[in-house]
Formats: C-alpha cells, sequence, structure tokens
C-alpha cells in the first residue's frame, strides 16, 4: 500500500492556524491512508498528501501560504465529486480518509468541528459506484500458525462474514477462490511460506495490523460483542480457532475504518473444505473459470458465457456456485430438478425475470440501511423491490421441486417495511436528505403545518410584490433573496428616486439598488423559520424511519438471497434451454461418460453448428487414461478441457453442453495446462509446470479428474518424455483417478500396451491432394503425424524456413525409426505390481546373445579379434 507521511515543518508549527492543526491531529491518527480534508465546498489535501493525490488524481498542486517561507503544497477537489476521486485512489493502492465538518458552519462558534467519518480501503467499500454489481468484493485477513492458517473474509456490501482454518497449502487455492482486494496480515508474523502465498495473489491490497488484534481473547470478545452472544458454539465455530483470530481481528479493522453500525453483519459462517470440489489455483487459472489467462478479464471466461443472470445478487451468485462447486449429490440435484422444472416453463421464466430487472440491488441496500448510509432514494428502491415480491411469490406457487417449494415458502413478503416507507416517503424520494420534501403530505401533522406556513409567507412576498410595485409607481420592482441579507427589494438605478423613505437601502449594483422593509423582514423570519424547523423535522422522520427498518435487516438479508437464487436458478434454465444442455446424471462411480459434449465457451463463440461435438468415456473397468494424440491445432487441448468444466458445471447444479452426461461426482479437478509463464514470480516455466505437476501427483485420490496437456514440454524431449511417462504411471498405478492426458509425445501411445486401463486417441485429419482439413473428432487410436509445419505455414512463418524444417523433418524421421518402421520409443519392462525397475529396460539385442555364447577360454587370440571385427561389421550395418 501506498502510507503517506505528513510533516509540517517544525519552524512553522507555531505558526500554524488552527484549522491546520487541527489537520495534522486528524492526519497523525491516519498516518496510513491520503487524508480528505472537508473545507466548505471543496476536499483539500496537503503535503505529500497532495502531492499523491495531485499524481493519481491529476489535480493542479498548489499550496497554501504562498508567501511564507514554507508554503504548504495542497490540492483539492469539489465535494460533489468524491465517489470519482476515491474511486482513482482506491485503484491506485491507497485508502483514503474522509474527513467531513461535522457542525453546520453557521451555527459554530469558532473553527468547524471536523472527524474522520469513515476510511475507504478496497475491501470496505459499500458504495455503489465504486463496486462492480456483478462481482464480490472481499475483505479477507490471514493469521498463520505453527500448524494451521486462520482465514476469515468479509463482503462489507452484503454483509457475509465466513471463517476458516486451512492447512497452510491450501491457502492459496482460497485466496485464489475468493481473489479479495484486501488482506491483513499480522504485522511482523510472515513466515517465508505467506510470503509466497500472497506474492501470487495479484491486485490484491496487503495491509497489516497489530498481532494483539489477533490475539484469542481480544478477537473473541470483539466477536462476541458485535454478535449480542456469549459463545460462537451457535454458529458452529470454535472460539479458539486461528479462524476465529482472524474474524476477530477483521471485525475490530471494519469497526475502526467504518465508523458506522455494522448490523447487517448478522453471523458468521464456518467454510469447510470438505463439502466443496476443490479447484486449486493454477486449475482455475487454466480453465478460466471467472476470467481469462491471457489478460485477466471476466470476458471470454466460462462465467462471462454462462452467465444469463438479470440482477447483480443473482450475478454474484452464480459466480460463488461457479468458485464452489458442491460434492454432496443431494444439493446439486435440487438445484437440478429446480432447473429441470422451470425449462419448459418459457412464460414463467420471462415473467420472473422481467420482475428480477425492475428490482434494485436488495443485498447492498439492505448493507447500507444496516450502516446508517442509506440515502432517502435508497429507501424509496427497497419499497419498490419489496413491491415486487408479492409477484414472486404468485409465480413459483404450487411448484413441485423442493428447492423452489422452499424459496417460494421462505419468501417473506415484507408489507410491514414497505408500508412503513410508502407512508412515509413521498414517490420519488430525493438523493439527499438534506434538500428535503421527501417525507409525504399527511404523514405528519407539525411537518405539515410548518410547510403551509413556510409556503404562506412565500405567498404573502408574492402579493407584497405585486401590491408594492403598484403603490410605489414601480412595475418592474422585484422581491429577491441572497443569503448574506436575506429578502430584499430591487429596483432599477433609473427608478431610484422613487423609492419611498421607508426603504433602507442595503445594496448599490452597477443598475440595481437593493432595499429592505421591517414588513418584509418580518416575513422573511417566519419563512425562514418554518422552512428551517421543516428541514430539521424532516431529517429526523426519516432518521427515525432508517432506523425502524434497519431492525429488519435479517429478512431483508434472507430476501435478497432467496431473489439471488430465484435469478440464477431461472438464468441456468435460460441457458440450457437456449443453448441445448442436458441434465447430468450424478454418481457416485468414479466414471465421465459425456455423449456429444461441447466446450462451453468456444461452442458460444464459434457460429451455431461449427463445434464439432466430442464423446468422453472413462471408467474404471475399461479406461481410466486417455492418452490423446493429433496434431497441432486440432482440439487436444478443447477436447480435455471441455471434460473438466462439464464435470464442474455439473457438480454447480447446471446443466451441461451435451446430448446425455454421467458424471462420477469428483473430490479435486486438476488441470495442468499450456505453459504459463511465471518469470514475475521468479520461476522458469519448466519449474512451475514441475511444481503444478507435483502438487497434482501429491494431492490427487481416486475420485479426482486430472488433465494434463504437454507436460513435459518445456525441457530436452528424452527428459520431457521420461517424464511425461512416468507420471502417466503413477497416475493409472498409484493414484487410479480419471486422467486425461493431451501429448505430442506419440512414443507415450506405447503405454497403452503395458498399462490396462489406458487407451489411445487422436484427433482425426482429413488429408487429400488439396491439402489438410482438421475435423476436431476425437477418435479411438494412436496419431502419426503433427503437421507442426502445416500449421506453422497456416501462421504465416516465411516459406524458407518451411522448406528446411520439412527437409529436418525427414531426416530426423529416418533416424529414429527401428526395424520395423515405427518411432524408437524406451519400452517399460515392469508389469503394474512391479514399479520398481527402471523405465527404460535395455532392448534385447541378438549381438548380447553372440557375446554370452562365447567361450573365451577357448578360443585364440586371433579368433576374438576376428569376432571383435566382425562385431563392429555388423553395428556399422
Ligand atoms: N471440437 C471442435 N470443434 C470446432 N473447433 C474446434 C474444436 N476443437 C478445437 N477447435 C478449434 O481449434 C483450435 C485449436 O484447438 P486446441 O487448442 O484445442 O488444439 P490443440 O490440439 O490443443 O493444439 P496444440 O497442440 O497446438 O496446442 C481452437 O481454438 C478452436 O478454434
Amino acid at each position: 500500500m501506498a502510507a503517506s507521511k505528513t510533516t509540517a515543518p517544525k519552524s512553522d508549527a507555531k505558526k500554524l492556524t488552527p484549522m491546520m492543526q487541527r489537520y495534522l491531529e486528524v492526519k497523525a491518527e491516519y498516518p496510513d491512508s491520503l487524508l480528505l480534508f472537508r473545507m466548505g465546498d471543496f476536499y483539500e489535501l496537503f503535503y505529500e498528501d497532495a502531492e499523491s493525490a495531485a499524481r493519481v488524481l491529476n489535480l493542479t498542486l498548489t499550496s497554501r501560504d504562498k508567501s511564507s517561507a514554507n508554503p504548504v503544497p495542497m490540492a483539492g477537489f469539489p465535494y460533489h465529486a468524491l465517489d470519482g476521486y476515491l474511486h482513482k485512489l482506491i485503484q491506485a493502492g491507497f485508502r483514503a480518509s474522509v474527513c467531513e465538518q461535522v457542525e453546520d458552519p453557521k451555527q459554530a462558534k469558532g473553527l468547524v468541528r471536523r472527524e474522520v467519518t469513515r476510511v475507504v480501503t478496497p475491501g470496505t467499500l459499500t458504495e455503489d459506484a465504486l463496486l462492480d454489481p456483478r462481482q464480490h468484493n472481499f475483505l479477507a485477513t490471514i493469521f498463520p500458525t505453527k500448524t494451521a492458517v486462520g482465514i476469515a473474509w468479509l463482503e462489507l456490501s452484503t454483509g457475509r462474514f465466513v471463517t476458516a482454518d486451512l492447512a497452510p497449502a491450501h491457502l492459496g487455492d482460497e485466496l485464489a477462490r475468493l481473489q479479495p482486494s484486501e488482506c491483513l496480515v499480522p504485522s511482523g508474523q510472515r513466515p517465508d511460506w505467506l510470503e509466497e502465498t500472497l506474492s501470487f495473489a495479484d491486485g490484491m491490497l496487503i495491509g497489516e495490523r497489530p498481532p494483539w488484534s489477533f490475539a484469542a481473547d481480544n478477537a473473541g470478545q470483539t466477536l462476541l460483542k458485535h454478535f449480542g452472544t456469549t459463545t460462537l458454539e451457535g454458529f458452529d465455530v470454535d472460539i479458539t480457532s486461528p479462524g476465529v483470530a482472524a474474524a476477530g481481528a477483521l471485525l475490530e479493522y471494519v469497526q475502526e475504518t467504518q465508523k458506522s453500525s455494522l448490523d447487517h453483519i448478522t453471523r458468521l459462517e464456518p467454510y469447510r473444505r470438505g463439502t466443496n470440489l476443490i479447484i486449486d489455483e493454477a486449475t482455475r487459472r487454466s480453465l478460466e473459470l471467472t476470467q481469462t489467462l491471457r489478460d485477466g478479464a471476466r470476458d471470454g471466461s466460462l462465467l462471462s458465457v454462462i452467465d444469463e443472470t438479470v440482477s447483480p445478487m443473482g450475478a454474484r451468485l452464480l459466480s460463488d456456485w461457479l468458485s464452489n462447486p458442491l460434492t454432496d449429490p443431494v444439493p446439486i440435484n435440487r438445484r437440478l430438478d429446480a432447473i429441470e422444472e422451470l425449462l419448459p416453463d418459457a412464460v414463467l421464466c420471462r415473467d420472473v425475470r422481467d420482475c428480477l430487472k425492475q428490482t434494485y440491488d436488495l443485498q447492498r441496500l439492505t448493507a447500507r440501511i444496516a450502516t446508517g448510509r442509506a440515502s432517502p432514494r435508497d429507501l424509496g428502491f427497497l419499497a419498490a423491490t419489496l413491491a415486487l415480491l408479492p409477484k414472486f411469490k404468485a409465480k413459483l406457487a404450487g411448484r413441485s421441486s423442493d428447492l423452489l417449494r422452499e424459496l417460494e415458502t421462505n419468501l417473506d413478503l415484507c408489507a410491514d417495511i414497505r408500508a412503513d416507507i410508502d407512508n412515509t416517503l413521498v414517490d420519488e424520494p430525493p438523493l439527499n436528505y438534506t434538500d428535503g420534501g421527501l417525507i409525504r403530505v399527511g404523514y405528519h401533522e407539525k411537518l405539515d403545518e410548518l410547510r403551509d406556513l413556510a409556503r404562506g409567507g412565500k405567498e404573502w412576498i408574492a402579493r407584497y410584490q405585486a401590491a408594492e410595485a403598484e403603490r410605489i409607481g414601480i412595475p418592474n420592482l422585484k422581491v429577491g433573496f441572497n443569503k448574506v441579507f436575506g429578502y430584499y427589494l430591487e429596483v432599477t438605478a433609473a427608478n431610484a428616486d422613487k423609492v419611498p423613505a421607508e426603504y433602507i437601502r442595503k445594496q448599490t449594483l452597477k443598475n440595481q439598488e437593493r432595499y429592505i422593509t421591517p414588513a418584509l423582514k418580518e416575513h422573511e423570519e417566519k419563512v425562514l423559520t418554518a422552512e428551517h424547523q421543516a428541514n430539521a423535522l424532516e431529517q429526523e422522520l426519516f432518521s427515525a424511519l432508517r432506523e425502524s427498518v434497519r431492525g429488519h435487516v435479517a429478512r431483508l438479508q434472507t430476501t435478497a438471497e432467496i431473489l439471488a437464487q430465484i435469478d440464477v436458478l431461472t438464468a441456468l434454465s435460460v441457458l440450457a434451454v437456449g443453448n441445448d444442455y442436458c441434465r447430468p446424471q450424478l454418481t457416485d462411480d468414479p466414471l465421465l461418460d459425456i455423449r456429444d459434449g461441447r466446450h462451453p465457451v468456444l461452442d458460444r463463440l464459434q457460429p451455431t453448428g461449427q463445434f464439432v461435438p466430442n464423446d468422453v468415456l472413462l471408467d474404471p473397468e475399461n479406461c481410466m487414461v486417455q492418452l490423446i494424440t493429433g496434431p497441432n491445432m486440432a482440439g487436444k487441448s478443447t477436447y480435455i478441457r471441455q471434460a473438466a468444466l462439464l464435470t464442474i458445471m455439473a457438480q454447480m447444479g447446471s446443466f451441461v453442453p451435451a446430448n446425455a452426461a454421467t458424471i462420477g461426482i469428483a473430490d479435486r479437478i486438476f488441470a495442468r495446462v499450456g505453459a504459463s509463464d511465471e518469470l514475475g514470480r521468479g520461476q522458469s516455466t519448466f519449474m512451475v509446470e514441475m511444481t503444478e505437476t507435483a502438487r497434482i501427483l501429491n494431492a490427487a485420490t481416486e475420485r479426482s479428474v486430472v488433465i494434463l496437456d504437454e507436460i513435459g514440454r518445456g525441457t530436452s524431449t528424452y527428459d520431457g518424455i521420461s517424464l511425461a511417462w512416468a507420471i502417466t504411471e503413477f497416475l493409472h498405478d498409484i493414484i487410479a483417478c480419471r486422467t486425461l492426458f493431451a501429448t505430442h509425445y506419440h512414443e507415450l501411445t506405447e503405454l497403452s500396451k503395458t498399462l490396462s486401463a489406458t487407451s489411445n486417441w487422436n484427433v482425426s485429419v482429413h488429408e487429400d491432394d488439396d491439402g489438410i482439413v482438421f475435423l476436431h473428432k476425437i477418435v479411438e487410436g494412436s496419431a502419426d503425424k503433427s503437421y507442426g509445419i502445416h500449421v506453422a505455414r497456416l501462421a504465416g512463418v516465411p516459406t524458407g524456413v518451411l522448406e528446411r524444417a520439412d527437409v529436418i523433418l525427414s531426416t530426423l524421421e529416418a533416424d529414429h525409426v527401428d526395424e520395423h518402421g515405427r518411432t524408437k520409443i524406451p519400452r517399460r519392462h515392469t508389469d503394474r505390481n512391479n514399479r520398481q525397475l527402471s523405465l527404460f529396460g535395455v532392448e534385447p539385442h541378438p549381438m548380447l546373445d553372440s557375446i554370452r555364447d562365447m567361450d573365451i577360454n577357448t578360443m585364440t587370440p586371433l579368433a576374438a579379434l576376428e569376432k571383435l571385427q566382425q562385431m563392429k561389421d555388423e553395428l556399422r550395418q
């Protein structure tokens, strides 16, 4: 994080104005953030903060006290532009403390009181303008101990608060899944493994908190106090666990920075890895689940093509489901049943989605209500959203699937909350409660009276203007108003001599004269007092309404969750209908049986009907390991990724792009796909590949699905083949898990002869006089050619290079074929139970037998020499 320090030159300290002294006092309390100091209609920054802000926000850097020996650098922006500037500061990796004038300058005696009202950090944003509505924004804390690591995460804009204890090795996976925008760790407690894990989390602001904040008693107390409980057992979490320490430290940080109610954080959820399909960080990236490998964009990821949701709440929940596929078939089937029921009912889906489109982001609205930041307009949006609930209930009535029935039953119409808002607020409330005009006429008698009084006063003034104009014979006499001396009478300079003696001159402008009269002042007093009182009363009534709605935060949160689920389920059914997906059958048997499966992303991106469907058939009886060979660009990677993506989609509870699919529930999915360059992290491509491979071999179980693409390519050919060979044997013999291995090492296809549950597949190519066509169809058998030079030609490699490559290829192929014309491969001399033998056993050679048969004792030296010569000649042939 870019911290900022402020140093007022000592010699100047005494000469500082009271306001600058206050500035420095506040700044001393918030040294790690840029201090935005409210001065009238501007936020100003000083000293180094001003320099940083000027750079990041493109503001003009000026100075205060220009004439002094040490002018103070200063930069600022108008108050109404706050959101935009905060956004830029947060994006640039700063925290910002907003220091407001907390009393009315008109009422202030002396210096206006200023206090920091909140500290804005990437992980604690709640403003819609600063957040992507379709994405989660998590703040995380990590507490490493000797044996485990505690982690907690919170989405402040919705109040979701989760804790977990993890093995240190799993922390990276969880951070990759959550992608927090800010992460806090205890200061001075970063073991090397933590440092390394954190270095992998791109774009995350890392901050420190004092170690005592994580101390068990402090953290536990913070949580108990917040939830108002004497134990955390009700949440099913152990108060002494590292995860709870992390949660306590997190809550303390949020309390410190937000300075507002956190009533919407109503529970602490325990997270346990066992109930989810585990997808590690590398696999998530390789499979491009929520963002693409190339530029980290959402567009082009699996999420972007399956997201048919129509509300931000639904979009975030869908992203959650995709990031956390399940392993228990019961909840998966509940989701699938609901989708299946919605599927044929296009009208229902359309109506429900039309309603969803009219809802506002109930989760984030509720959070703003809980934190006391909701505007009158927010409450108006809330009422408008609640008004739609009866329609949802009616649409879901009479459904047969468990999940839809449950959603309908649990949908609380919140009619009382809505009535409360509707009765109190006008139909279209203003953005700011200070603007006035937000309370409905007839809601509060006293308010109506005050309004009448103010209005009456104004009417009186209009009548007075007309009467005076006539009385003194100046038709263009006007009554005006300004802040300095209130209401006044204005006449043009030419008419000034007609003004009666009782008019008191207040101001002379170039062409006008301005006057007041006692009668005018008397009414002014009435108008302004009534207006002022009405405004104050409106604010009071609004605060009372917001408080009363705040009492229902938990109900509103539940309602929001239900709407999000309705959105996701209808969206998944729309996705399934529109793209011809099928319902996957889930089984406990470790198999994959996908008929006419399609890659969900490519299938959507290519023109309809162009994507060639393929079957994936893996089962313990016949084939657990598929070796896929085939030309470059034929579709090997696409095919193996497709198998992994369909498994993930099925386990998140979605239909899948296939004609039929039976998916054995996987506990983990591993994808080692492509050689991603990790130079930025100080690791060679090959090192990364091997690290990820090691992780797979150490962690995969017989229930896992492993897809490997081009393993071993980053080293010399023989090293590469040897490793790929041994890795395949290990996966087949020791782990015995479903494995799809795409490779250019055609030598590996020999493995199917020794590994019983391995089979060879290749991608068919049509080759004739007109050229080569990749059919993208996976068929059984091994490929014999790579067509790499063909692909190089398509890519535009110069003809001279291609011709030379052809010549070299022919020479190499001639040198590497054995007496039967096959590519020479190292043969494995072992069976499934005897793995200790060397991988490259020596080929039996006839000459070895003839050496063994020689009886040296009976040979003359000459005969021995002749034999030697003969052997040499044979070898030369
Ligand atoms: N089943 C398919 N139907 C239609 N087009 C496909 C199919 N599979 C792959 N393709 C097209 O072929 C391109 C190359 O596919 P892919 O990257 O899977 O090939 P590959 O065999 O892994 O290549 P390489 O060995 O060079 O890495 C894809 O980008 C896609 O455009």
